[in-house]
């Protein structure tokens, strides 16, 4: 349903969208990455028609943004980092007027209008002025606007934004929803939210494309994706990270903590090919010694993130 290729954005002498192709299919949550000024917004930007490409080529459901944007843009529900809206105007007329200049009129606006409040709980406000909302309220008007239509695309600049935990939570749910149907593109940059509704995640840096996977593709290339964590009771921590250590496949043990009579230590996998966990099962077991945790990590998304982005950034200083 959106298809970016080879897309390039120039401000002057500066490179900020850098030979960026992505995908997004309908059924897909696709989280937009990336550290601040990245190029996130300005992406999303050329995605919607906002701002004009220096290069490549985006089409929305087969129709070129640039060549046919009248066709493209009725196909996307667009919420803006600081999205716009009329103050004066109550939530319900803002919501008609909306509709209205998406070409509904008659039953079909009123019904339209209806369904996008009851769907994002705008019951409680429908008649109060937008000046007048709370930030949650006021977002999740935006957020009425984007979807009136019903469009089988959405494209979310940092959509939880502002909001309390519960909204963030509520907004999270809402989108996670709309992704079974919709090709939806989330820009964000709270790595929790990308677990939370993302089915694939893109990472630019620096206007560069440096990751494209799942969420669990991302997770698995952290520092302690397979490092196994283990709390043992009553033995000294030299005498676990020596019999830890010998383990075959097993790296560095490093000490997470005492607490009393425990000791946590985190052993790192070597050969990503080895599961660590049984094989520290059996060598506790073997010594009869008391432990009352063990699991293997699956990585740290933070971790990741940090990783790749200063990598890229590395790369860029050296350049
Ligand atoms: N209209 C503009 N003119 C010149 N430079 C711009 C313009 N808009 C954005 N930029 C620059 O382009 C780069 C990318 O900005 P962009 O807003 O796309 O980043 P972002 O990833 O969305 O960041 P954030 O997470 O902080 O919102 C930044 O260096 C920004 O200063």
């Amino acid at each position: 349903m959106i298809k970016a290729q080879d897309v390039q954005k120039w401000f002057g002498p500066n490179l900020v969208v850098d030979h960026v192709s992505f995908e997004v299919q309908s059924g897909e949550v696709l989280g937009f990455l990336g550290p601040n000024g990245a190029g996130k917004s300005t992406t999303m930007r050329m995605l919607t028609g906002f701002l004009p490409l220096s290069g490549g080529k985006i089409e929305i459901g087969g129709h070129d943004i640039e060549t046919a944007p009248i066709a493209a843009k009725a196909l996307f529900g667009y919420l803006p980092e600081n999205a716009p809206a009329y103050n004066d105007m109550t939530v319900e007329d803002f919501l008609a007027f909306c509709a209205a200049i998406r070409g509904f009129s008659g039953d079909e606006k009123k019904n339209a209008v209806e369904k996008a409040i009851e769907t994002c709980h705008l019951q409680k406000v429908r008649r109060q002025s937008i000046d007048t909302l709370s930030k949650g309220y006021f977002h999740r008007c935006c957020f009425a606007q984007a979807i009136l239509h019903d469009p089988p695309v959405l494209v979310l600049d940092e959509p939880t934004d502002g909001l309390d935990p519960n909204q963030k939570h509520e907004m999270r749910m809402l989108i996670r929803d709309m992704g079974k149907s919709k090709a939806i593109i989330v820009s964000t940059h709270i790595l929790e939210e990308v677990e939370a509704i993302c089915s694939r995640v893109i990472i630019i840096d620096q206007g560069k494309l440096v990751f494209n996977g799942s969420p669990a593709e991302l997770k698995a290339r952290s520092n302690d994706a397979g490092a196994v964590q283990v709390r043992v009771h009553g033995v000294p921590y030299a005498d676990i990270s020596s019999a830890l250590g010998a383990i075959a496949g097993a790296g560095d043990v490093s000490k997470l903590g005492a607490d009393g009579q425990a000791v946590t230590v985190l052993v790192q996998r070597q050969d990503p090919a080895i599961a660590l966990a049984p094989a520290i099962k059996a060598v506790l077991d073997g010594k009869h010694w008391q432990f009352d945790e063990l699991h293997t990590e699956t990585g740290r998304l933070d971790d990741v993130f940090r990783t790749i982005t200063s990598l890229d950034s590395a790369k860029e200083n050296k350049a």
